[in-house]
């Protein structure tokens, strides 16, 4: 299955919340259009094409000097047998016999448009701005629910386009990777992912289990190590995570290591604590190279929808955050968040984790994403 496909299938969720609530929204004050244009196999309406004119109040008589004219004849329209669909239309499900309803972009609609949104988990902002992007001029036109799931679409991968940016390899070795995020959002299962790829493709990497106060992540990280083919460094539990991170950074140096992957505590619980942890794991691999870390890393869970906003916030007070990969987003309904973090925060969203096994996560594709989550089927 492409990965499009692999993505819609696993944000089932978010994309027919979405789905469902535009449909519900145009389908409350729209009306059937027969023969419309989108009602016709292949003959899909361009989302920049101005919507169909509103309904007419049945034509005056045309005044007395303007009777002359002619008009032309057109055949009878038909109104009261909607097009047959073509084969292709009718395996792909379009080209339905029901016409297409429309509903008239108002006041009322936009603001459902934007409780939908919100309700998503866009933000407020967020939501504002792209609605408000919707209805640039095409206020008081009539769209379908597919013409505003294009748009919405078109918004979102707009919005998302700058953020999709693959982490940086840099020449430097090794380059280190600082791993942060509060436990649970799935900084281990990352980390394992992402030795893998990189020794897939071809990299020497390293990785230092840096949250030496929790026994058990240290153990599920070494079962990732080993399904990944990587050293992982320990220490005994408790002890100082920065002087693992010493010795982590003197191993990678020796062995000539690609790649040092340093996971981290995520108590946020102890927030001066933390910052004081991150700072001195900072602190003591700068002692070896005064560049690192190259990247920090925030997990964040794209289940916890709104409250991703509020630990990019306090992480980037903690640490120095580079980028950003977003786990869980299969089985969830709150993977509009996204938009609102690009929106807000504009950092690089490196991979996205589709699920709990080793080759589940991807890189981040705007387009797709926007697809998957207004649940339009580009795939057709
Ligand atoms: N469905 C799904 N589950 C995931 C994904 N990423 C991680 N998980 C699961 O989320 C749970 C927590 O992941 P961990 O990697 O242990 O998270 P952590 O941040 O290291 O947490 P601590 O070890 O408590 O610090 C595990 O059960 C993972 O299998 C994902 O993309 N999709």
């Amino acid at each position: 299955m492409s990965f499009f496909g692999k993505l819609k299938n696993r944000l089932l969720k978010s994309s027919s919340k979405l789905d469902e609530g535009l449909d519900a929204i145009v389908q409350e004050g729209g009306s059937a259009d027969a023969g419309q244009p989108e009602d016709l196999p292949g003959a899909e309406m361009p989302v920049t094409a101005p919507a169909m004119p509103a309904p007419q109040a049945p034509t005056p008589p045309p005044p007395s000097d303007t009777a002359r004219i002619k008009p032309i004849d057109l055949p009878p329209q038909p109104v009261a047998a909607p097009p047959q669909p073509g084969l292709l239309g009718r395996f792909i499900g379009k080209g339905r016999a029901e016409p297409a309803v429309r509903r008239v972009l108002d006041d009322e609609m936009l603001e459902q448009l934007e409780e939908l949104l919100i309700a998503s988990d866009m933000g407020v902002d967020t939501a504002l701005r792209v609605t408000g992007n919707i209805a640039e001029g095409r206020f008081g036109k009539r769209l379908s629910t597919r013409e505003i799931k294009e748009l919405l679409s078109a918004e979102v991968a707009r919005i998302m386009a700058p953020v999709a940016r693959p982490l940086p390899l840099y020449p430097r070795r090794p380059q280190v990777v600082l791993v942060v995020g509060v436990n649970g959002s799935g900084k281990t299962t990352t980390i394992g992912k992402l030795a893998s790829q990189f020794r897939a493709a071809g990299k020497n990497v390293v990785i230092a289990a840096g949250d030496t106060f929790r026994a058990a992540a240290v153990e599920q990280l070494q079962v990732w190590g080993e399904r990944a083919g990587v050293p992982v460094l320990t220490a005994p539990e408790g002890s100082d995570p920065a002087s693992l991170a010493f010795d982590a950074m003197t191993r990678a140096q020796a062995e000539g290591a690609d790649l040092l992957m340093i996971d981290t505590a995520g108590r946020l619980q102890n927030r001066q604590d933390l910052m004081e942890e991150l700072a001195k794991i900072v602190r003591v691999i700068r002692k070896k190279d005064p560049e690192a870390p190259h990247n920090t890393l925030l997990v964040l869970d794209a289940t916890t929808g709104q409250n991703a906003v509020n630990q990019v916030e306090t992480f980037r007070k903690l640490a120095d955050v580079s980028g950003l990969v977003m786990t869980k987003l299969d089985g969830t309904a709150k993977g509009g968040v996204l938009v609102a973090l690009a929106d807000k925060f504009g950092l690089p969203i490196h991979a996205i984790g589709v699920g709990e096994q080793i080759d589940d996560l991807a890189p981040f594709d705007p387009e797709e994403f926007a697809a998957a989550l207004t649940g339009l089927d580009t795939e057709s």
